[in-house]
């Protein structure tokens, strides 16, 4: 058989915007998205996590799309595999679970026909299916991606990895990106408009520089944050109190819900963080994340699995 057709694709999840750098910026974070591939006779994909297997029987399999997609613009057939999907990203919660599948989907059909496509070609693909490069970005290259899409061609620069730990708070409900972005408003305000952009150029300039006391000031967002707030209870909490318990900052995690508070010292925030949704009576999960630095991977697997 084959050795090329057995293989596995670990794509990580990643916090899009960091506050101000809207639709622009995003890390990668280290909670992986795992596609185990092998051939078969017809196409099987199953799920451990039960939100996924609900996800795919509804015939609602981006994984399959984004690949059928890369065949087709090769005017080639997609062949039958059996596909095991195992995600520590969870859905709709805006760490990315969207990019890292269509990322996931564009390496493996790329892998399967010999590797055509060049990473940048992959990370334009990738974003022209998301509509925005925050989340692709971070789930392909790994890192602190920097972009600019204009619809048509995206530019991308890596910014270094910072040294903090990300304090994620997950909702237990989820919120899908599409909902979110239909609460923010077609025009900003002209001084509103500066001010945001302002704060996304000192987010930039944070991030490069190490200035962690201006990262704080960067993430204070202006174009998606306050219009988003009223979907998310206790997010506001969390973005004006956060900092006096230990954070640099804070910001919405991509659409919402989760929250990223971004920290030096992780105890005292996850305290922090804890104590506000008991407080709030809003159930959430806690984890402590880390800024990851190594994007998508395919790794062959026949042989070392049963
Ligand atoms: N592993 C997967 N397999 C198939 N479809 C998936 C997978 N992961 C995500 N999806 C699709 O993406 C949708 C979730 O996308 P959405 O943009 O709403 O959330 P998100 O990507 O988790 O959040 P954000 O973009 O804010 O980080 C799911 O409803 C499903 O249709
Ligand atoms: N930048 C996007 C990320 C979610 O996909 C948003 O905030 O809507």
């Amino acid at each position: 058989m084959d050795p090329f057709l057995s293989f596995e694709v670990t794509v990580p999840g990643s916090s899009a915007n960091l506050g101000s750098g809207f639709d622009s910026i995003g890390m990668a974070v280290n909670r992986f998205l795992h596609l185990r591939f092998s051939p078969a006779e017809e196409w099987t994909v199953t799920a451990e996590d039960e939100s996924f297997r609900e996800v795919m029987q509804k015939g609602d399999n981006l994984i399959l799309e984004v690949m059928k997609e890369v065949f087709q613009a090769v005017d080639q057939q997609l062949p039958p595999f059996r596909l095991e999907v195992e995600s520590e990203i969870p859905l709709m919660r805006g760490l990315g679970s969207s990019a890292a599948a269509i990322v996931g989907g564009l390496m493996a059909a790329n892998h399967l026909l010999g590797d055509p496509f060049s990473v940048q070609e992959l990370f334009r693909r990738a974003v022209h299916r998301e509509g925005h490069p925050d989340n692709v970005g971070p789930s392909l290259f790994g890192g602190v991606v920097v972009a600019s899409w204009d619809g048509e061609k995206v530019h991308a620069v890596p910014a270094p990895l910072p040294p903090f730990s990300v304090i994620a708070v997950i909702p237990e409900l989820p919120l899908a990106t599409s909902r979110s972005r239909k609460v923010l408003p077609a025009q900003l305000r002209f001084d509103e408009a500066v001010l945001g952009s302002s704060r996304a150029n000192l987010l930039t300039a944070a991030l490069f520089s190490g200035d962690w006391d201006a990262f704080g000031i960067g993430l204070r967002d202006r174009f998606h944050q306050p219009f988003r707030s009223a979907l998310v209870p206790g997010l506001n909490r969390v973005l004006q109190e956060s900092v006096l318990h230990g954070a640099l900052g804070a910001a919405l995690s991509g659409a919402g819900p989760t929250m990223a508070v971004f920290t030096f010292d992780p105890k005292s925030v996850r305290q922090f963080v804890e104590k506000v949704f008991q407080e709030e009576g809003i159930p959430v999960q806690v984890l402590t994340l880390s800024p990851q630095a190594e994007g998508a991977v395919i790794r062959l697997t026949e042989g070392m699995r049963s």
